[in-house]
């Protein structure tokens, strides 16, 4: 491996080491990468990491340049997958024809084949609960709560009531506790989702399993969990090129940072630093 960065100017930032041995410099990180850019994956989650935070979920594009950028990214490495909580359907909405991976609802679908989403099976017994308890939510909690029905699994917004954080947190872990579904915070959201053994984690831990090289783009606490897989994953060969970026905000940015080896400032930060690595990330030529 070569050695660690300790800082480098990058993007107006300065990338600061995390908690891993890692070359966290962004230029010499993105030197080893080149190096088997054949054999590595660069995960993005959606919110808050490709896409700027709005006060409406439906209305959420990707940030300037994003689009543009993933798609070329596709060409430099051997894989590009979008690891996040919403639906597939909205994941490819935002990026049409783009040869990604998508995994949506935290795994619990992903389309691997344009068109073809396939369902964790396990997750499928849930839908009936869940579902219920979004019409539940409707009634139960007060009118600035919005409600996010995602199929399997249903989200709980108080964004634009930030003083109901109690409310709606106490809600949703009494009806995870009574129907045995599991509670997952996250930036000013608390959601509902079925209590199998499907997260990012499992997702990104599934995914690198042919891999020797994964970045991984995350900026809220659902993203932890990719982060860890990355770190088994060195614990056990190191050999393997890990890297976690952080990407910042007030709200969850703190614990996320701490778990990362670089940092940016926010999602419009994201499309400049990749294409810095675009001049050491030849075109990759599939076999
Ligand atoms: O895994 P992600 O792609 O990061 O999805 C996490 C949640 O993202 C969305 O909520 C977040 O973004 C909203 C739009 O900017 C914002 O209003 C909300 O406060 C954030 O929590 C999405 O609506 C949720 O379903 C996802 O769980």
């Amino acid at each position: 491996m070569p050695p660690l960065e300790t800082a480098d100017e990058h993007c107006g930032q300065r990338a600061v080491p995390g908690e891993h041995e890692q070359p966290t410099g962004p230029a010499v990180t993105f030197t080893a990468t080149a190096a088997r850019a054949d054999d590595c994956v660069f995960f993005f989650d959606f919110d808050g990491t490709l896409a700027p935070i709005q006060a409406d979920p439906d209305a959420v594009q990707v940030a300037p340049d994003v689009l543009e950028t993933i798609t070329e990214l596709t060409t430099r490495v051997r894989r590009v997958s979008l690891v996040s909580a919403r639906p597939v359907d909205f994941l490819r909405s935002r990026f049409p024809g783009v040869p990604l991976t998508l995994h949506g609802l935290y795994g619990l679908e992903s389309q691997y084949v344009p068109g073809e989403t396939v369902t964790y099976p396990p997750a499928l017994p849930y839908a009936g609960i869940v579902a219920q308890l979004a019409e539940q939510a409707r009634r139960e909690l007060p009118g600035a709560v919005l409600v996010e029905f995602k199929r399997l699994s249903v989200a709980l917004h108080y964004r634009s009531a930030p003083e109901l954080r109690d409310t709606v947190h106490a809600w949703a872990q009494a009806q995870a506790d009574r129907h045995g579904l599991r509670a997952q915070e996250g930036r000013m959201v608390i959601e509902l989702k079925p209590a199998v053994a499907r997260d990012k984690g499992s997702v990104v831990a599934e995914e690198i399993e042919d891999f020797s090289c994964a970045w991984y783009f995350g900026d809220d606490l659902g993203d932890l969990a990719a982060f860890r897989a990355l770190s088994e994953r060195q614990s056990v060969d190191p050999d393997f090129l890990g890297v976690r970026v952080a990407v910042g905000n007030p709200e969850t940015g703190a614990e996320v940072a701490a778990a990362a080896d670089l940092h940016l400032p926010g999602p419009a930060a994201v499309p400049a630093f990749l294409r810095e690595s675009f001049a050491v990330l030849p075109r990759f030529q599939a076999p």
